[in-house]
């Protein structure tokens, strides 16, 4: 189970300093628009895979005027983890003190779930959306699964390098699709397996909704070349077409996920809000699935309260609560945010509360007010 007992932040976003210690079970951010709750979970998910959910650019996070932003986090395990990004540009990952090897020996120290308004485009968008979803799952449960996923991703270049040149070099594209297909037979075999138990797992989920539209829902993994078609055939007869697109149309990198209800595209079927339910349902499923080999992820949420009425709020609450290691929520209202935890068992139902105003964030007892203010 992942857990994080200490986050301690400087020169990230509006929040110049602020060191805190977090609840074993959920923590509640609450404030109002622009007070820096989301700076919260960005900052989190720095330390857990180096990078923002919100900008490609280190610059933008730094605080204005600051040389650098630094995170810092500690396990339960007494793992330590730390970021520093410099405004100059580069910076610094660490574990236990040391330079890290990569950004994936963070995301497996702290497997994280963040669920914000981009989540909920996951049935809409491009299959890329659901596919990293499904990677996620597989890189946490298949330990060589990246290894390969790399291997692929390399010959895949190297093939659409040589479709580029304009003509076929047959010997040297019988090499690199040879490569291709056989680091594609264990990124399929591997996806295949997890993806059965990711399917098995959300239907135990939306089989307790209330909605029977979303209990009819059906999942099919695509794996990105024809069922029952051998992948080396598929490349040799694409060559030709591939030649005139530039790029290499068949094969794992075009793997999804169906959603489908009544044989229809999901999205064009399902309401907003079972939309939103059904990706929730998709996330904890992953989180389960996670959970047989690795680490239950810790799970970021951005504003829950906007996202879903109060019952299904309250259900998701209840998955979690199955399915998370530990769940920081933000949220604008205090009592909003903290309802749907309170008629949980312990110790969910004993969240930790923060209060965040323009970039300080005081801890607060539920009933009682702010009694602790740690940053200015
Ligand atoms: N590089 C930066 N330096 C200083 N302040 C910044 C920087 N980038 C963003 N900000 C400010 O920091 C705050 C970040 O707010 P954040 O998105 O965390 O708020 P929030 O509490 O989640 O708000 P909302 O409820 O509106 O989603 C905003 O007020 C924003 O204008």
């Amino acid at each position: 189970m992942a857990r994080l007992t200490r986050l301690a932040l400087s020169g990230f976003r509006n929040i110049a300093a602020g060191d805190l210690q977090l609840g074993a079970a959920v923590n509640l951010f609450y404030g109002a628009n622009g007070s820096g709750k989301t700076s919260i979970l960005e900052a989190v998910h720095m330390l857990a895979t180096g990078r923002s959910f919100r900008s490609r650019q280190h610059q933008s996070v730094i605080q204005r005027g600051s040389e650098r932003l630094t995170v810092f986090g500690r396990l339960d395990n007494g793992v330590s983890l730390g970021v520093e990004r410099l405004s100059s540009g580069g910076g610094r990952i660490r574990v236990n003190q040391v330079a890290a090897e990569s950004s994936s020996q963070l995301a497996q120290l702290l497997p994280l779930q963040l669920i914000n308004s981009d989540s909920f485009a996951a049935l809409e968008g491009g299959p890329g959306v659901r596919r990293r979803l499904l990677d996620w799952t597989v890189f946490h449960v298949e330990h060589h699964y990246l290894d390969a996923l790399k291997g692929y991703q390399i010959a895949l270049r190297q093939r659409n390098a040589l479709l580029r040149r304009g003509k076929i070099e047959q010997e040297q594209m019988g090499i690199w699709e040879d490569r291709l297909v056989s680091h594609a037979a264990v990124v399929d075999k591997q996806r295949a397996r997890v993806f059965a138990d990711l399917e098995r797992e959300v239907f135990s989920l939306i089989s307790r909704l209330p909605e029977s539209l979303l209990t009819e829902v059906s999942i099919r993994y695509r794996r990105g070349w024809k069922q029952g078609s051998d992948l080396g055939e598929a490349l040799r007869a694409a060559r030709e077409t591939d030649l005139t697109q530039g790029h290499t149309r068949v094969g794992p990198h075009r793997a999804d996920l169906a959603f489908a209800v009544e044989g229809q595209p999901a999205q064009t079927i399902l309401s907003r809000g079972q939309q939103k339910m059904l990706v929730c349902a998709l996330r904890t499923a992953m989180a389960r699935v996670v959970a047989g080999t690795s680490r239950l992820p810790v799970f970021l949420i951005d504003d829950l309260p906007a996202e879903l009425d109060s019952e299904h709020q309250q259900l998701f609450a209840t998955w979690l609560t199955e399915s998370a290691g530990q769940v920081l929520v933000t949220g604008i209202d205090k009592e909003a945010t903290c309802r749907p935890w309170l008629a949980l068992g312990s110790p969910w139902n004993q969240p930790s509360v923060f209060h965040v105003e323009h970039g300080r964030i005081s801890a607060e007892s539920l009933s009682t007010g702010p009694n602790n203010e740690w940053s200015k």
